[in-house]
């Protein structure tokens, strides 16, 4: 399989240079040349497949012959190793929780497996690779754990000041040894585009062994696929008929994930993007017109992306077609208040707690039954709600627990470096790593 960038100034290239490049050098995002339809064997044999099963039948379509299929069997084991349930809150509404890995939240799954393929791919490199990863929160704690120690790599974390919970910053500034956080004066997307500069300069690549983290990296992608199948051979378990996924959405990688997953076959019947007033897909899909804006801050900060890495992918994926996009996805947008109303609801009606990201979720999911069709869905539930124990805590009263593993990290000092939104001391900062 090759991968092509999206912005088609560099030769498509294989699985391995796509992952280690992370951006391609035109700033465009790698992607497969076909996304391959899974065959009928595979859709017969779905009920009886384990996470990981599911994953490396997934992936050694992507992966092709660059990994040999029993270390990539082992990478899905490890990587996937911990439990994505379907929680059903009622027939219409299922919750997909993806916040039972080390760092709570979605990020795990791509995180886990793409530190492991880089590992895997890099294992004969004597360079030192320095994996960058802007964070609005959820990221940088993944992947700050994935690499965690492992030798030869250093990650530089990139987060707005002030613009994450205090458990994400938890998670990736306390670690200390080959993890630094960079606490940017600035928005996400400021954190975003120093990224972007800095895959785009040659003449610092020429000096660095650089490579992406965030979802703009393949191997961060595609193993975000990997649950849209697990979600659904839970959920057909028990019911029939189309179900639709709703999203709560950023950098749309998440999205983007799913509709890898319908392009491999999977009967997704449509996709609801749920946003905060970060609401740039939203509009173009009302409008036909993208333009990308700076963020504004939110309950739920994750989401705070007002110019998308993935909605490149996206455009690919519809062949730049509006109209085409617009029949698969359908987006909303929902204010704070409205969030607060929605934990305070989902709390009361089901005795749940869900985090703020979540309840955007569950928001878009029920205004597309009222407005759209009524038809079942299922949620994505991208962070446990501790994570945003503040707002959760405000709206119930009811404080999640707190598992002993974060308890541990609140009690650490704080470790990180300011940064101005100014990429010559970015820069600078970078090749001090190099000595
Ligand atoms: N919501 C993200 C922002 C970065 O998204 P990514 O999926 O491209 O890494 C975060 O929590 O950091």
């Amino acid at each position: 399989m090759k991968y092509f960038s999206t912005n088609r100034q560099v030769p498509a290239t294989s699985f391995a240079h796509a992952v280690i490049e992370g951006l391609a050098a035109d700033k465009g995002l790698f992607m497969p040349e076909t996304i391959p339809a899974l065959s009928p064997d595979f859709f017969t044999k779905l009920p009886s497949l384990s996470l990981p099963e599911i994953g490396f039948e997934i992936a050694r379509n992507f992966v092709g012959d660059e990994i040999t299929e029993s270390d990539l069997r082992q990478i899905c084991e490890e990587a996937l190793n911990f439990e994505i349930p379907l929680n059903e809150l009622d027939a219409q509404t299922h919750i997909l929780e993806l916040f039972h890995g080390p760092t709570l939240a979605f990020k795990d799954v791509g995180a886990r497996f793409m530190s492991r393929i880089m590992s895997h791919l890099l294992k004969n490199e004597t360079k030192k690779v320095i994996v960058l990863a802007a964070t609005s929160g959820d990221t940088g704690s993944a992947v700050a754990q994935g690499f965690y120690q492992v030798p030869g790599v250093e990650v530089v974390v990139l987060y707005p000041s002030g613009k994450v919970s205090q458990v994400q910053e938890a998670q990736f500034c306390t670690l200390g040894k080959n993890i630094t956080a960079l606490e940017v004066t600035g928005t996400f997307d400021d954190c975003q585009r120093l990224v972007k500069t800095a895959f785009a300069d040659t003449a610092l690549r020429e000096k660095l062994y650089l490579t992406s983290a965030n979802s703009i990296n393949i191997a961060r992608l595609l193993p975000q696929s990997f649950y849209y199948f697990y979600a659904y051979q839970q959920f057909t378990k028990k019911y029939k008929g189309p179900f639709v996924f709703s999203i709560p959405s950023g950098n749309y990688g998440n999205l983007t994930a799913g509709l890898f997953s319908w392009k491999m076959g999977l009967p997704i019947h449509h996709f609801v993007a749920a946003s905060n007033a970060n609401d740039t897909v939203p509009v173009y899909l009302e409008t036909a017109h993208y333009t990308a804006k700076p963020s504004v801050s939110t309950l739920s900060s994750a989401m705070d992306v007002g110019d998308p890495s993935n909605f490149a992918r996206m455009r690919e994926i519809f062949g730049d077609s509006w109209e085409t996009m617009k029949q698969r996805i359908t987006g909303f947008r929902f204010s704070d208040a409205e969030t607060r109303k929605a934990i305070e609801e989902v709390y009361k009606t089901y005795n749940y707690l869900i985090d703020p990201h979540g309840a955007v979720g569950y928001l878009a999911l029920k205004k597309y039954q009222k407005e759209a069709e009524n038809v079942p869905g299922v949620v994505l539930a991208t962070a446990h709600p501790v994570k945003f124990s503040e707002s959760v805590t405000e709206v119930t009263g009811q404080q999640p627990p707190v598992p002993e593993s974060l308890a541990v990290l609140l009690d650490k000092p704080k470790k990180s470096i300011p940064l101005p939104d100014d990429y010559q001391l970015f820069k600078e900062f970078l090749l001090s790593k190099n000595s």
